[in-house]
């Protein structure tokens, strides 16, 4: 019995994978749940259906796989991370629904905490910056708005979780509050340097204490799956942040490492050892890992819009119909035209985190058509991984000769790949597999059980498909990435002009 079952709950869609014990995926099962947009700049999930999903899933992929939940040795999770729910300690009733990352509707929250002259001490302890994008506000938002919930809290009879302490309360059949670090690390409450949560940042939020979970390393044990649900009571050993699993997936266990997902969103994470590195340059600085009570340290680039543009140009504007036809529409636009389109649809994340600027598009003429939109799309996003990768050179000399290892939806996308190596005019490497979070959140798991190699091991079995190399000479390259800063000064918000 070496097989593991990895819980992948991201943001448009839940996916469950088995995988054995060679670190092969034998299984798997995936389902989109429907994502709610009460007001603009709102975006909320049903916290029903994110345990329905994982359910049916985890169900589909044993199914899938031709084995029995008494087959499956462990259970790891991955999440998408920061979107916030709070719920009863009593009955397990959420009392909102969840407010996803990608909500800003506390955009005035923060802006009145900074005006406090509070960010520097945010960002000191919880290397993060006063953005609606992290949990902190979100939390007392629902305190403030819901009605009754702030004296419930204060009494203890609330408990607060990102999306992996709401799974495991509910796959555990209630009663188990906990979550891991990668995910208290985006909480804007947690101090990444003396691993806790952090009394002045709870004070300034308004957030009691008794409604936070207990914080594990990412390889713990976090309780037993109820079983009730697949018939057979199953550990949960490993768990992390989607964005960490990923760095973890990737084998990226070195300083210096890079690794960039490129899904609804594009995160590049990189490891820093066991050094925290603040930036000057707007990143954030996480936490990549915590094994062993040992804490692993990151700096992080998130773009809020990547894949999610291709999803614009199918469903919104209808110029494709489906994902994969942007890259060859791309391939075939006119490289004379200098179209830029800056995807601000929900602001704009590192390093410009202008929560107030919306999508722009530049360089339109009467020859404009798909295939400059789908050009400009997935360039858009190459443009902002190099300004991100820029940044991190900045902060953190040792980062100068970066590899890039990319997984995640959209790297199917040779186009788009090529591009990339392109303008960070440095090798992009695609590996063999490409579910790489939920090969990170299995082997956290599979290690935790003693089944899976320890990081030499499984690094040594990552495996490169492709490896893009740059073919850009330097003047096309810096022409092209004058236009795009033009771009972005032009979309900022006045607030940032
Ligand atoms: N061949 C492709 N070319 C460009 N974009 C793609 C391609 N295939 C998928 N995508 C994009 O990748 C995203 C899906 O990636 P995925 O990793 O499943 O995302 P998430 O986990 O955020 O839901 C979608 O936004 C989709 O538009
Ligand atoms: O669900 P994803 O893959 O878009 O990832 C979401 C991130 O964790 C948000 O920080």
């Amino acid at each position: 019995m070496t097989h593991i079952l990895a819980i992948d709950q991201g943001t448009t869609s839940t996916r469950s994978i088995v995988f054995d014990g060679a670190q092969k995926i034998v299984g798997s099962a995936q389902q989109e749940f429907t994502q709610h947009y009460p007001h603009p700049g709102w975006v909320e999930h049903d916290p029903a259906d994110l345990v329905r999903t994982t359910i049916e899933t985890m169900k589909g992929a044993i199914a899938d796989a031709g084995l029995e939940a008494a087959d499956i040795a462990a259970i790891g999770i991955t999440n998408q991370r920061e979107t916030t729910l709070v719920w009863d300690r009593k009955t397990g009733e959420p009392l909102n629904n969840a407010i996803v990352w990608q909500d800003r509707r506390t955009s005035d929250m923060c802006a009145a905490l900074k005006s406090k002259g509070l960010e520097e001490t945010f960002t000191a302890r919880t290397g993060l910056l006063l953005d609606p994008y992290f949990s902190g506000t979100k939390v007392a938002w629902i305190l403030e708005h819901v009605e009754g919930a702030r004296a419930m809290a204060e009494a203890g009879e609330l408990c607060f979780g990102t999306v992996d302490s709401w799974l495991i309360w509910n796959l555990t059949g209630g009663g188990i509050h906990v979550t891991d670090a990668t995910n208290a690390a985006r909480t804007l409450l947690f101090d990444i340097r003396a691993n806790d949560w952090d009394d002045d940042l709870l004070a300034a939020l308004n957030v009691p204490r008794a409604m936070l979970p207990e914080v594990k390393d990412c390889a713990a044990d976090f309780g037993m799956l109820d079983p009730a649900i697949l018939g057979h009571a199953i550990p949960i050993l490993g768990v992390a942040g989607d964005q960490h699993a990923a760095t973890v997936g990737q084998a990226c266990f070195e300083p210096g490492m890079l690794k960039s997902t490129y899904g609804t969103g594009c995160f590049a994470v990189l490891n820093t050892g066991e050094e925290f590195v603040a930036s000057n340059n707007r990143l954030l600085t996480t936490i990549a890992y915590r094994l062993d009570g040992k804490t692993t340290y990151a700096l992080e680039g998130s773009i809020f819009i990547a894949g999610a543009a291709v999803q614009w140009l199918r469903d919104g504007l209808k110029m494709i119909d489906k994902a994969a036809k942007s890259g060859e529409l791309a391939a075939a636009s006119d490289p004379e035209q200098a179209i830029y389109l800056v995807p601000a649809f929900v602001g704009l994340g590192a390093p410009y985190w202008d929560a107030e600027a919306r999508g722009a598009i530049f360089g339109l003429t009467r020859n404009t058509g798909p295939a400059e939109f789908a050009r400009a799309a997935l360039e858009a996003v190459c443009f902002q991984t190099a300004d991100l990768v820029e940044a991190m050179h900045r902060d953190w000399a040792a980062s100068a000769e970066t590899i890039l290892r990319v997984d995640g939806g959209m790297v199917a996308s040779d186009w788009t790949m090529q591009c990339l190596a392109d303008l960070l005019d440095a090798p992009v490497d695609r590996p063999e597999i490409l579910e790489t979070t939920a090969l990170g959140a299995a082997w956290l798991a599979g290690r935790k059980a003693g089944l899976w190699p320890d990081e030499a091991g499984f690094a040594a079995t990552w495996k490169c498909e492709h490896r893009f190399a740059p073919k850009m000479d330097d003047a096309t390259r810096e022409k092209k990435k004058a236009g795009w800063r033009d771009a972005i000064a032009r979309t900022l918000s006045r607030q940032k002009n």
